[in-house]
């Protein structure tokens, strides 16, 4: 059967890097990426966030996409910053986000990756998420992606960004995810 074609439209190039290497294997789809912006609902979760996405993605391309969204959520503050947490990171940095914290005695956390599709404008869109629970650290290794240095995986000793890629692509909440997609694909 000849691989299916989807455009993943989303402008950061992690994420993108990543879904490539855990897409790596699978001959049953094969991604294409637009680099588009999309603005972005405000809302109280990704799956809003990402239906809302994956809409306007299908519009720009007129065609079959796929999107994602990503939140980092505290459990003390009730999931905040959630989906808000690209804002809080720019806005306060790997420290500030660890001093949110300390009035808490709970510094425990889950990253959640929301992966939206549809075939095209107009279609139905559907939801695909993958959680990881962890806890909030003072930064340690590599600066290069987002939260990586500030989340510890439960049952790891290692920040993800600490950890071989290889080993963030089997546990991440973004692989989590994508295990989804690819059952609804297979
Ligand atoms: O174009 P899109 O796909 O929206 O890309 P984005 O960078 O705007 O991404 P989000 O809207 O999903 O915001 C998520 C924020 O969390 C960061 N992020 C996403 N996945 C991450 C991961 O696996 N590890 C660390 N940081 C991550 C990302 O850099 C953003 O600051
Ligand atoms: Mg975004």
């Amino acid at each position: 059967m000849a691989a299916r074609t989807i455009t993943f439209v989303t402008g950061n190039a992690n994420k993108l890097k990543e879904v490539q290497a855990i897409l790596a294997s699978c001959t049953h789809l094969t991604l294409v990426n637009r680099k588009i912006d999309l603005p972005e609902l405000q809302a109280a979760s990704t799956a809003e966030v990402s239906a809302e996405k994956c809409k306007l993605a299908a519009e720009a391309v007129q065609g079959a996409v796929l999107v994602e969204d990503t939140s980092l959520c505290f459990n003390a503050l009730n999931s905040l910053p959630g989906p808000y947490i690209k804002w809080f990171l720019e806005g306060v940095g790997h420290d500030g986000l660890n001093r949110m914290l300390d009035g808490f005695e709970d510094r425990s956390a889950y990253a959640l990756c929301t992966f939206a599709y549809c075939e095209g404008p107009g279609k139905e869109v559907h939801i695909f998420e993958g959680k990881t629970d962890g806890s909030i650290v003072k930064a340690r290794g590599p600066l290069d992606f987002g939260w990586d240095p500030i989340f510890e995986p439960s049952g790891f000793a290692q920040t993800y960004a600490e950890m071989p890629k290889e080993t963030k692509n089997t546990i991440s909440h973004r692989a989590r995810a994508l295990e989804k997609v690819l059952q609804f694909f297979a």
